[in-house]
């Protein structure tokens, strides 16, 4: 609200370490992991998935929001406003997810979200360069009554 009250009350709130105060949590110039297997990796299958990959009913958990712009199309930009919110962290940089380290499955990518905020609200922008778009995953304990 305009007292810079969090609407979030009850939400985990995630504190921001020493090592977080408004920078960056990755440097840009921080080199990208290793590559991860080769394309030929089977896809990563969903935590609580059947043998076919379709999650079991009941265990698919779906991020809270997902922002998706063009690419160019000030995708960083809503991400630095809407990280300035105390209770959302955000990834420093782009995790490649898609085109790089799509290989190392989803509970690497979950890691990554968990380690900056293991309770909390965390956002990260994700790329798929091949159509070149851009997108904001949101996961949070945001309840359905909160706003940002
Ligand atoms: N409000 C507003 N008005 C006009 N232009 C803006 C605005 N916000 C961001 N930008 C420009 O958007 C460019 C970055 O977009 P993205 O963050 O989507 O880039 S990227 O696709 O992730 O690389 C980047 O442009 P370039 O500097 O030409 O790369 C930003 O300057």
């Amino acid at each position: 609200d305009g007292l810079g009250r969090s609407r979030l009350l009850g939400a985990p709130r995630c504190l921001r370490g020493p090592d977080a105060s408004g920078q960056k949590l990755l440097p840009k110039s921080r080199p990208c992991d290793p590559p991860g297997p080769p394309p030929s990796a089977p896809a990563p299958r969903l935590a609580g998935s059947n043998h076919s990959g379709s999650p079991k009913p009941g265990t698919k958990r779906l991020p809270q929001a997902l922002i998706v712009g063009v690419k160019k199309g000030g995708t960083r930009a809503v991400l630095e406003f809407i990280r300035v919110h105390p209770d959302v962290r955000a990834l420093g940089t782009e995790p490649h997810f898609f085109d790089r380290n799509y290989g190392r499955g989803l509970d690497w990518y979950r890691q990554k979200r968990h380690s900056i905020c293991p309770r909390g609200n965390s956002l990260s922008k994700i790329e798929n360069k091949k159509r070149r778009m851009k997108s904001i995953t949101l996961s949070s304990s945001f309840q359905s009554r909160n706003h940002i």
